[in-house]
């Protein structure tokens, strides 16, 4: 069975796929794989453009293995009136995040990238799109809400996945909002003739 490598560090990626059954291993990228990249206006090309340059990363520190391995990697962004919206630097940009999406319906789009190490390109690049709706944000919750660093490491400052009652997903899977569509993927997976999940033999 070739082995699946997640290239992620996200925890909520890692414990998505590990839900959905499949057995793999954890290599994050470097951040250099994503520092020189350019700043793609278009949301989607952008998503889709990061997790090829984590993939592409991970696959190159394989090369000298003697048994190929499928490499996984993804980027989610949240994207509100045609502005990107990513992990924010500190609390301010956290705050500045939060009043752009406070009151308004807006997209997370997570790009997904799977890569055979042995191949020069990648056998899968695509996205996934959500629609989520998040009520206005008054002050006092929002400097509560800052003040807990539940904002930290996440698209859009805020985790579907803690359970927040002022946002909530009109369209499109909850796993895509987190960080990993897992319909798509298992269809990827399909596609590509690869299933390994842990209770298989
Ligand atoms: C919108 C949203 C994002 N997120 C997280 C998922 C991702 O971990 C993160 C988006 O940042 P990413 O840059 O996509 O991923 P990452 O830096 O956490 O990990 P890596 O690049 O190594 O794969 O935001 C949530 O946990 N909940 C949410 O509701």
């Amino acid at each position: 069975m070739t082995r699946l490598i997640l290239a992620s560090g996200s925890p909520r990626r890692s414990q998505l796929l590990s839900d959905a059954g499949y057995r793999f291993e954890v290599i994050p990228p470097h951040d250099s794989a994503e520092a020189d990249a350019p700043r793609l206006p278009d949301p989607t090309s952008l998503v889709c453009d990061l997790a090829r340059r984590k993939a592409e990363d991970v696959v190159k520190r394989l090369a000298g293995e003697p048994q190929p391995s499928w490499v996984l990697a993804a980027d989610t962004i949240a994207e509100c009136g045609g502005q990107v919206l990513g992990k924010p630097d500190d609390a301010a940009d956290a705050r500045r995040i939060l009043e752009a999406l406070s009151g308004t319906r807006h997209s997370v789009l997570t790009g997904v990238c799977l890569w055979r190490s042995d191949q020069p390109a990648p056998a899968e690049c695509w996205h996934a799109e959500s629609q989520l709706e998040m009520d206005r944000l008054g002050d006092r919750w929002l400097e509560d809400y800052l003040a807990s660093g539940a904002w930290e490491g996440k698209a859009g400052a805020f985790g579907y996945q803690d359970g927040l009652v002022f946002v909530r997903i009109v369209a499109g899977s909850e796993s895509n909002v987190v960080g990993l569509p897992l319909d798509e993927v298992r269809a990827m997976f399909q596609r590509v003739g690869w299933n390994g999940l842990r209770d298989e033999s």
